[in-house]
C-alpha cells in the first residue's frame, strides 16, 4: 500500500569527532552488551589512532548533500533529516525537530543494507524511544526495506571491486581470490535473523559480477568475550589459510557488510589485515565501500518512491526476493546474555 511522508530521514551509527568523544560514544555503543572493558579500550585505542575521528559523520553528511540534489533533481519534494543511534545529532534531538517543523509521518533509511539485531531491530528501537522521549506529537517513523539485493548497491559493489583487482600486480591478477568481509555478530544474534544469508547473496552476486570464482564470506571487528560464539571465521585467520594455500596470492578484501568507509573498515582492514597480509607474503588490495556513489543515492530515491506508489517497480537482483517493507513481530529479534553486574558503566549522554 502506497503511503503519503512528509520528510526523509537518515539514521546512521553515529561516530566520536574527537579524543574527548572517544569513551562517551564507545559506552553508548556497548551499553548493555557483553564486551569485556579490554575490548572497549582497545577499540578506542583504533579510534584515538585516528585522531579520535571517526569519518562517519562525515560520510553521512555528504550521503545527505548528494540526497538533496537527487531528491531535487527527480521532484521528490521531501526535507532531509539526520539522526544517530549513538552521537551527535542523536536521534531524539532530531525528532524533537522534526515535531517542531509539524513532521508527521517520516521515511527512514538505516545505513545497513543487512537484516540483524544492530541493523534492523535495535534502529526500530532507537525509533520507539525517541519517540517516548520525544511525547505527544512526535512523528510516526516507516523504515525501508533492506537493500542487499538492490542494484543500486550491487552494481557500484562489482565496479569497486572490479577497480581493486585492476590495482593488483598484473601477475597476481588472475588467480585473485576475494574476502567478502561483514561486522561479526554473536551466533545467539545470527540464529534469529537473515544475515547471514543475505551477505552471502549479495557477495555471490558481486563475485558473479567481477566473474571471480574463488570468494568466501568472512568476519571483522569481533567484539564478544572468547567464551561467547560469533560468526567466523576472521578476516586474518581467512588470510593465513590463503597464504597456506596459495603462497604469494593476490587477495581483494571487500567490506561488503559496511556501505561506508568508516573506522571499522580504516582500522580492521587498512591497518590491520593488511599487515597480516604483509607478513604472510600475500598482495591485499581492499575495495572502497559505495559511500556516495551517484547509482547508490539514486537507489535511496528510488525506495523512497517505491514506498510511496501503488504500482511500485521493486528492483532486486538475484536468487532473493526484495525483502519485507514493515518488519514481522519477532524480525531480527535478540536478546543478549547480559553482563555480570558491575561489569560495565552508565554512559554520559552527548
Ligand atoms: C553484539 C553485536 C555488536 C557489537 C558488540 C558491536 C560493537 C561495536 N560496533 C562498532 C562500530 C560499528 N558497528 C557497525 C555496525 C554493526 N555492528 C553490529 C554488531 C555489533 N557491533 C552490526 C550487526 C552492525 C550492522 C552491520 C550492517 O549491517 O551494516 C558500524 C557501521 C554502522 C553503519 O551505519 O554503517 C560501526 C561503525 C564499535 C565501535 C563497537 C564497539 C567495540
Ligand atoms: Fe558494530
Ligand atoms: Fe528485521
Amino acid at each position: 500500500m502506497a503511503a503519503n511522508y512528509d520528510a526523509f530521514l537518515l539514521i546512521s551509527f553515529g561516530g566520536p569527532e574527537g579524543p574527548d568523544d572517544v569513551m562517551p560514544f564507545l559506552e553508548n555503543v556497548l551499553r548493555g552488551k557483553n564486551v569485556p572493558r579490554e575490548r572497549m579500550l582497545e577499540v578506542a585505542e583504533h579510534y584515538n589512532h585516528f585522531g579520535g575521528v571517526s569519518p562517519i559523520n562525515s560520510q553521512c553528511r555528504e550521503l545527505l548533500e548528494a540526497l538533496k540534489v537527487e531528491f531535487a533533481a527527480s521532484g521528490v519534494n521531501l526535507p532531509i533529516y539526520w539522526g544517530n543511534r549513538n552521537w551527535t545529532p542523536m536521534l531524539r534531538d532530531t525528532m524533537e525537530q522534526m515535531k517542531k517543523d509539524g513532521v508527521k509521518r517520516a521515511i527512514a533509511f538505516f545505513t545497513s543494507a543487512y537484516s540483524s539485531y544492530s541493523g534492523c531491530r535495535q534502529y526500530r528501537e532507537n525509533i520507539m524511544t525517541a519517540q517516548q522521549e520525544v511525547g505527544e506529537g512526535a512523528p510516526a517513523v516507516d523504515k525501508l526495506r533492506v537493500f542487499f539485493n538492490h542494484p543500486g548497491f550491487i552494481e557500484p559493489m562489482i565496479a569497486r571491486t572490479r577497480d581493486a583487482i585492476a590495482k593488483l600486480p598484473p601477475e597476481k591478477q588472475s588467480g585473485v581470490k576475494i574476502l567478502f568481509t561483514a561486522h561479526s555478530i554473536p551466533m545467539g544474534m545470527a540464529t534469529n535473523c537473515r544475515y547471514e544469508v543475505q551477505l552471502s547473496e549479495a557477495s555471490r552476486l558481486v563475485a558473479e559480477g567481477v566473474n571471480i570464482p574463488d570468494w568466501k564470506l568472512v568476519y571483522q571487528s569481533r567484539s564478544g568475550p572468547p567464551s561467547q560464539p560469533w560468526l567466523e571465521p576472521d578476516v586474518s585467520d581467512a588470510l593465513a589459510t590463503i597464504a597456506a594455500e596459495h603462497p604469494g596470492a593476490g587477495v581483494v578484501v571487500v567490506p561488503i557488510g559496511f556501505i561506508s568507509d568508516h573506522m571499522e573498515v580504516m582500522f580492521d582492514l587498512d591497518e590491520e589485515a593488511m599487515h597480516k597480509a604483509g607478513e604472510l607474503g600475500l598482495s591485499m588490495v581492499r575495495a572502497a565501500t559505495v559511500g556516495s556513489d551517484p547509482q547508490f543515492v539514486q537507489m535511496i530515491r528510488q525506495l523512497v518512491v517505491e514506498r510511496m506508489s501503488d504500482n511500485p517497480e521493486r528492483l532486486v537482483l538475484g536468487q532473493l526476493p526484495p525483502n519485507h517493507d514493515v518488519c514481522p513481530a519477532d524480525c531480527c529479534k535478540y536478546e543478549p546474555v547480559r553482563p555480570p553486574m558491575g561489569a560495565g558503566r552508565p554512559a554520559a549522554r552527548p
